[in-house]
């Protein structure tokens, strides 16, 4: 059955009629199939979300009772868990276990988020004016245009409609073009808790046409991007035209600081998951690992033999540990940045080519690559490759460590691994970084602000600061014995 638009209140074709075939990165084969929209479906999307928003029940409805719409979304989204986590599994390649702790983690998301929605009741603040009342509130922003990644395709969703709606503004998602199968799936259960028409419309389509209008329309007021640092530039140039309030969580090229004090095979385990972990398309992906020198080269042999064991395959099949890459531009991608890396003079130590594996041929498979003799002045440890891809540095003292982490245009997360705390402590002040983990990898919640520094992005999602992106601030002053001023006689 084709996978529609959900456009006030209603499940809309494209205008055009056009479609799109849906692919299972594991063996190629159609997934399903999805409606094209493009710039005419996206007004027509944000116009239902203008009327909703300026005269619809939604913004003026009780915080409360949004909380509720909001936690019915959770409760339906842990019913369904299976069927999102299948869904996928079969859109990204990746495994089952980890579709199954994304779909945990987004029921968490929008019960964190309904929580809060009625939690702010206004501050009352001292008024330096005799006879006065002066208080700060804060209301939804508006319509709001929602872009989000194929990599995490609901988890990204996530972070975006439930705090928004949460905070009583109107929304138009738009997920990526290849990986739309479980937003369609959410905006059934969005409409299924009763959430009413215009107020969360889903366009599905490309960036550069669906995508670009959400960023230029002036029907919207904040736009909220995931996604890689090139688009996320030129978002931010095109919602200059109504100064549109902007989100932008983009890319990172994460370090990962292994001292000599750690524990080796804490690290060695911990160095995989972050590098290779959904194979390595992930943002906070510890792509960059930074080893002290006299630990170098055990560290790298036992790390270089486990990344060789890594199980390919099928992420419905239970062994299998990681998928593969989601498209054959993105694996040309990753090639064409390991040829770049050959030619660098950093050293292949295992990868570096697709599986020969009979089994894994009609996917998008990567082996698990490590380059060792690594420098910061190489492309491979600036750019960032989101796939299979780890490099190797290494340093001396925590100077040296800090040094070559920040020796980047972004900040988004990373790690230290120690078993000296005030070694760890320092260290994480000394990093700039949006998330710093200490003897850990990849952990977030809904609970802790998620964003980067430097270039990683702008502004936080999740946590208190994820809701108060989706508002604006006002202050109301009251005089109390208003007089005339008489300063113009
Ligand atoms: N910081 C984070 O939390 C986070 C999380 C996940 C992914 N990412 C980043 O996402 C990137 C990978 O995702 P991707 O390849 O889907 O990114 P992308 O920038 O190619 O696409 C992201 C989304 O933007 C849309 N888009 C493309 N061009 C557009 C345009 N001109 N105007 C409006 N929308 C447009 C796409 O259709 C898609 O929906 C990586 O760089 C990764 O680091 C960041
Ligand atoms: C933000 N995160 C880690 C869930 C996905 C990044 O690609």
């Amino acid at each position: 059955m084709l996978k529609k638009m959900y456009i006030d209140g209603a499940w809309v074709e494209a205008a055009s009629g056009e479609t799109r075939t849906i692919i299972n990165p594991y063996n190629r084969e159609k997934a399903a199939e999805a409606a094209e929209g493009n710039r005419e479906d996206a007004k027509a999307a944000i116009q239902a979300a203008r009327k909703a928003f300026d005269q619809g029940d939604w913004p003026a409805l009780p915080a409360g009772e949004r909380g509720d719409i909001v936690q019915k979304i959770a409760d339906f989204i842990r019913r369904d868990k299976e069927e999102l986590a299948e869904l996928e599994t079969l859109d990204t390649g990746k495994t089952l276990d980890e579709s199954r702790e994304d779909m945990d983690d987004i029921a968490g998301v929008f019960q964190y988020f309904a929580a809060l929605a009625d939690k702010d009741g206004g501050e009352v603040i001292p008024s330096p004016i005799p006879d006065s009342d002066s208080k700060v509130v804060h209301e939804p922003v508006g319509v709001c245009g929602q872009i989000t990644p194929w990599n995490y395709p609901l988890l990204q969703a996530a972070w975006k409609i439930a705090p928004a709606l949460a905070a009583g503004n109107t929304i138009v998602v738009k997920p990526s073009e290849i990986t739309p199968l479980t937003t369609v799936k959410v905006f059934e259960l969005i409409e299924e808790a009763g959430t009413p028409k215009g107020a969360a419309n889903l366009i599905l389509g490309k960036g550069a046409d669906a995508g670009a209008e959400l960023s230029e329309n002036t029907d919207v007021d904040l736009i909220s991007f995931t996604g890689g640092i090139e688009t996320g530039k030129k978002i931010m140039q095109s919602a200059s035209v109504n100064v549109k309030k902007i989100a932008l969580e983009l890319g990172g090229k994460n370090p990962n600081i292994v001292f000599a004090d750690a524990d080796f095979e804490l690290a060695v385990d911990q160095a995989l998951n972050a590098a290779f972990f959904h194979a390595g398309q992930v943002c906070s992906a510890g792509a960059r690992l930074l080893v002290e020198d006299s630990i170098h080269d055990e560290f790298v042999e036992e790390l270089v033999k486990r990344a060789g064991n890594i199980k390919l395959g099928s992420g419905f099949n239970e062994n299998t540990q990681s998928g593969p890459v989601i498209s054959a531009e993105h694996r040309d991608k990753v090639e064409k940045y390991v040829e770049i890396a050959k030619k660098e003079g950093a050293k292949l130590e295992v990868g570096g080519s697709r599986p020969e594996d009979p089994e894994l041929q009609d996917g998008f498979f990567y082996l698990p690559t490590v380059f060792s003799n690594c420098t910061s002045d190489m492309n491979i440890v600036q750019e960032e490759v989101f796939g299979p891809v780890l490099t190797v540095e290494t340093f001396t003292g925590r100077e040296e460590a800090a040094a070559k982490a920040n020796d980047t245009i972004y900040g988004l997360a990373g790690a230290v691994f120690t078993t000296d705390i005030a070694k760890a402590e320092e260290m994480a002040a000394a990093l700039r970084l949006g998330t710093v983990w200490i003897n850990d990898f990849h952990p977030y919640f809904a609970q802790a602000p998620w964003g980067g520094f430097k270039q990683s992005g702008i502004g936080r999602e999740l946590g208190k600061p994820g809701l108060e992106e989706y508002t604006e601030t006002k202050h109301i002053f009251r005089n109390k014995k208003p007089e005339p001023l008489h300063w113009f006689k």
